[in-house]
């Protein structure tokens, strides 16, 4: 495994957000972290990289990384991808990228072949890009450098159908050379990338097994996400 998460508690704001959340993340392939709004599952990310305290264990790559410092795991390839992208929306597409790369020889030739339109677009504002194109952005930089794991947070929210389906391609492609631990409410999307999946309930681990089976039983999606299990099905 290349994650191992156990008894993951996280206290914030007074509140006990997570209460217990335990899984484990495939060295291939999609794991998605799924569950209702406000379960808890951006706070299970930020948890993971050391951006807000927390108690039980994490272990990445046989390591433990609690209290280990985020820049550190960073190095170490566990990368992120948050849900708001963080674009610097002032600098260039090509700026945006120069200054994610922190490496020698960061992987342009990967990036170029992933997202050719960032390329026609290096010139152009990253603030000026469409919704679709800064998630492009945000998922580019992180591809510059090598990684071990991906932590990627809702990347097709607020997309359009087709953008949606564009990203999804380009994650599937992105998930045959690095494994990626995915939050995600687009069923569909989950149905076409995910091979594991966690569900989160009121902070704690709910169900955790393949995704397939999750997607097949229609009373536990329905009962775990609040959703028919036919939802996104094409
Ligand atoms: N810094 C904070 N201080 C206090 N409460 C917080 C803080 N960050 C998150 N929370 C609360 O923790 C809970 C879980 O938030 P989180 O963003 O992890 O949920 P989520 O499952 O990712 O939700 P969504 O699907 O809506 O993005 C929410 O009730 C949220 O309001």
């Amino acid at each position: 495994m290349i994650l191992q998460v156990t008894d993951l508690s996280v206290r914030l704001g007074g509140s006990h957000i997570l209460q217990g959340v335990s899984f484990d993340v495939a060295p291939t392939g999609v794991t998605a972290l799924l569950g209702r709004n406000g379960v808890g599952k951006t706070t299970t990310l930020r948890a993971v990289l050391g951006e807000v305290p927390a108690s039980g264990a994490v272990s990445y790559d046989g390591r433990p990384v609690l209290g280990r410092p985020t820049h550190k795991l960073v190095r170490d390839g566990l990368a992120y991808v948050p849900e708001d992208r963080c674009v610097f929306a002032g600098l260039t597409v090509a700026e945006n990228l120069r200054l994610a790369s922190r490496v020698p020889d960061p992987d342009f030739e990967l990036v170029h072949d992933l997202f050719p339109e960032l390329r026609e677009r290096a010139g152009q504002r990253a603030g000026t890009l469409s919704g679709g194109q800064q998630q492009m952005v945000a998922i580019a930089r992180v591809l510059l450098n090598p990684n071990r794991l991906l932590l990627v947070d809702e990347p097709t929210k607020g997309l359009a159908p087709a953008v949606v389906t564009a990203v999804a391609g380009v994650l599937e492609r992105v998930a045959s050379r690095v494994p990626i631990l995915l939050v995600e409410q687009n069923l569909a999307v989950v149905r076409r990338l995910a091979t594991d999946a966690v569900v989160l309930e009121a902070g704690r681990t709910a169900w955790h097994g393949r995704a397939a089976d999750l997607l097949s039983d229609a009373d536990a999606t329905k009962s775990l996400l609040g959703v028919g299990s036919t939802a996104g099905r094409h």
